[in-house]
């Protein structure tokens, strides 16, 4: 895992030591990294406020907040995508002091990155070093450096297990992912539900997954929000994915399931539980859903690709046309 408690060493002497506020921002899977960071700011801190934000809505609509408080995340896996560019560069001159990961070591990004992650990728069995761990474990140093925060030796412990979890958990669905894929090669819509730190994972398994990369239609649907307004579509013909988080939102993914189990009859359930999750101590286990549920639904994401023949890399519009 990639050394990072010098650099939260020298964020935390940014302004004096004086910081009030940490926002995330990225577009797209790069956003959908930074969910469990900004979860884990609002469910633990009792003195920051956060913000979880698209670029292009942070270049237009920057927080009142925002200054040499702050700590500013911008996460560009190419380093170019330019409202993440612009984000870091309006944090920079507003005082902020800039945190920018990227794979790209040469990316424009780093240009208004006062500290400068290049990550690792590509490695699913490897997750400890991908930008949403980092995140994840800075984020945890910061709130320990700022305000104390007694769990980091079990985050430490969990870093440490993580990948073995992720692993076996890869070898232990190959027959459901092949599966499912069989199932649904032929569906056009899916519904896709999650709660607490996997919301973020519901979301970005249908913006990314699905829509960009395999032109399907999809929704995200908060489990707590399911009884809210979604779940009057309910019926045996449509397909859900349920994440099933392990932590102090699993009851509502429970209800939703217990609901769907009597009312549809194609819901798949990713259960972290099953995959493994438990292993870690249950005081920050539910921070680490998203890091298996990501290397997961891939899984699934490339089975389905496989049926479907149709690759992951094709775009329509993306890098095609103006937008
Ligand atoms: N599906 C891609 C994402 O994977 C990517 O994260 C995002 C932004 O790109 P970048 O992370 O390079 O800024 O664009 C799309 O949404």
């Amino acid at each position: 895992m990639i050394k990072t408690s010098e650099i939260v060493k020298r964020i935390l002497q940014h302004n004096e030591g004086k910081i009030n506020s940490v926002y995330f921002v990225a577009a797209g899977g790069s956003l959908v990294d930074m969910y469990v960071s900004y979860y884990f700011l609002q469910a633990e801190s009792t003195t920051l406020t956060t913000g979880w934000y698209t670029s292009n809505e942070f270049v237009h609509v920057q927080p009142k907040r925002l200054g040499a408080n702050s700590i500013v995340f911008v996460c560009s896996h190419s380093g170019s995508t330019p409202e993440s560019v612009e984000a870091a560069h309006v944090a920079q001159q507003a005082g902020a002091v800039t945190v920018g990961l990227t794979f790209n070591a040469k990316a424009e990004l780093l240009k208004y990155s006062d500290e400068k992650i290049v990550y690792e990728w590509g490695n699913e069995r490897e997750v400890v070093n991908n930008p949403m761990a980092i995140m994840l474990d800075m984020s945890a140093q910061i709130l320990a450096g700022l305000e104390g925060y007694d769990q980091l030796p079990a985050f430490r412990d969990a870093f440490a297990k993580i990948d073995t979890i992720v692993d076996n958990a890869i070898d232990q669905v190959q027959p459901r992912t092949k599966a499912f894929a069989d199932k649904y090669a032929h569906e056009k819509m899916f519904y896709i539900l999650g709660s607490g730190p996997s919301f973020g994972h519901a979301y970005g398994f249908a913006i990314c997954s699905l829509m960009e990369m395999q032109w399907l239609d999809a929704a995200p649907i908060h489990s707590g929000e399911y009884f809210h307004g979604p779940f009057e579509v309910t019926d045996k013909n449509k397909p859900y994915i349920v994440l099933e988080s392990v932590g102090r939102t699993r009851p509502l993914d429970e209800r939703a399931l217990k609901f769907l189990h009597k009312y549809a009859e194609k819901v798949e359930v990713v259960d972290a539980k099953e995959l493994g999750l438990d292993m870690i101590d249950s005081k920050v286990a539910e921070f680490f859903n998203p890091i298996l549920f990501y290397t997961i639904l891939s899984e699934y994401r490339a089975k389905l690709a496989d049926k479907r023949d149709h690759s992951l890399d094709v775009r329509r519009y993306m890098g095609k046309v103006p937008y």
